[in-house]
């Protein structure tokens, strides 16, 4: 991870100057999506950076030790080794940027990446994920549960209600506490756009989160009818450069919810090289939230080493 984002105070003069240009922002996201991807040996290098942005998931009901040790020995070896090989690969540490969990499962996971002599972080979903429905306390506890159990990276979710009714002091003042509840955990702030109603709502949450100390700010818990899209993102973006430009923090993005295809991982990438430059283009800024996206990223790979399309059975997945 990067540097921490220490945030400043609440400018809430600027927040309400806030104006998103929603025509624009479309025009953009259309831009970005139509622009052509790389081909042959450079998709598949970007393929691979694509893999070590995942921050491999799996926030199921049924999620149990069993399936999460599978999640984090996938995590650990994401490609198969003899792919990785084939294309001088295998001796560079390709891991996934993590695997993120419930809270209660954050034991089980720090467990097994322990007996793999692996460094890979944990990152745990917290605060009442994914609805933030619960009293401020628990909420807090669950944070520095999940920190004590071992979790370096704690993905929040924003107060709704706070955001929507415009209560912006209170929702940074929550932040604020979740920051102080992870202690040295990087703090990843979950917006639910698809529950925030504007794109200008999108961006005000987006700079009060960078404001309240958030490392990343991510777009969605997975769990909403909305989750990540390319216009959202440009606003997310945008409001990032703003951020870094007149405070000098690089805060972390992190789309989640929904990223199933290996061609959507290169326009997430592109549409992060095109809007924050390369410096973002790693794991320590730019993560990609996904369950299922890993599968079909390591079936293009197949496919570029072997000119063949594998059967699901001949790449095992968590
Ligand atoms: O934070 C990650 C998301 O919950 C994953 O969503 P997904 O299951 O749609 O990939």
């Amino acid at each position: 991870m990067s540097a921490r984002n220490p945030g400043t105070k609440l400018d809430l003069e600027r927040i309400s100057k806030v104006r998103v240009n929603t025509q624009a922002v479309l025009k953009r996201a259309q831009q970005i999506q139509s622009m052509k991807t790389p081909k042959k040996q450079w998709q598949a290098a970007w393929l691979l950076k694509a893999v070590t942005c995942i921050d491999l998931t799996t926030l199921a009901g049924d999620d149990t030790p069993s399936n999460v040790h599978r999640l984090c020995l996938k995590a650990i070896q994401p490609v198969r080794y003899d792919l990785l090989k084939s294309m001088d690969m295998h001796d560079k540490g390709v891991t996934t940027g993590a695997v993120c969990v419930y809270p209660s499962r954050v034991a089980d996971a720090v467990k097994t990446l322990k007996a793999a002599n692996s460094s890979l972080p944990v990152a745990s979903v917290a605060t009442g994920f994914p609805a933030g429905q619960t009293p401020l306390e628990t909420r807090l506890q669950e944070v520095r549960m999940a920190v004590d159990d071992g979790a370096t990276e704690i993905d929040i979710v924003i107060n709704r209600m706070l955001a929507i009714t415009g209560q912006w002091e209170a929702m940074y003042d929550e932040i604020c506490q979740f920051r102080e509840a992870c202690g040295d955990a990087h703090m990843k702030t979950i917006l639910a756009i698809g529950e925030l109603g504007t794109f200008t709502n999108v961006y005000k949450a987006s700079l009060v989160s960078m404001m309240a100390g958030s490392d990343f700010i991510k777009t969605s818990t997975g769990k909403e009818a909305v989750n990540a899209t390319y216009p959202v993102a440009i606003v997310m973006v945008r409001a990032i450069r703003d951020y870094f430009l007149s405070t000098g923090h690089k805060v972390g993005f992190k789309p989640a919810g929904g990223i199933r295809t290996a061609k959507e991982s290169l326009v997430w990438l592109t549409l992060i090289k095109e809007e924050l430059g390369n410096d973002w283009l790693c794991p320590h800024l730019f993560r990609l939230g996904a369950s299922s996206l890993l599968a079909d990223i390591e079936r293009q790979i197949y496919h570029h080493v072997t000119g063949q399309y594998a059967a699901y059975h001949e790449l095992p997945m968590a």
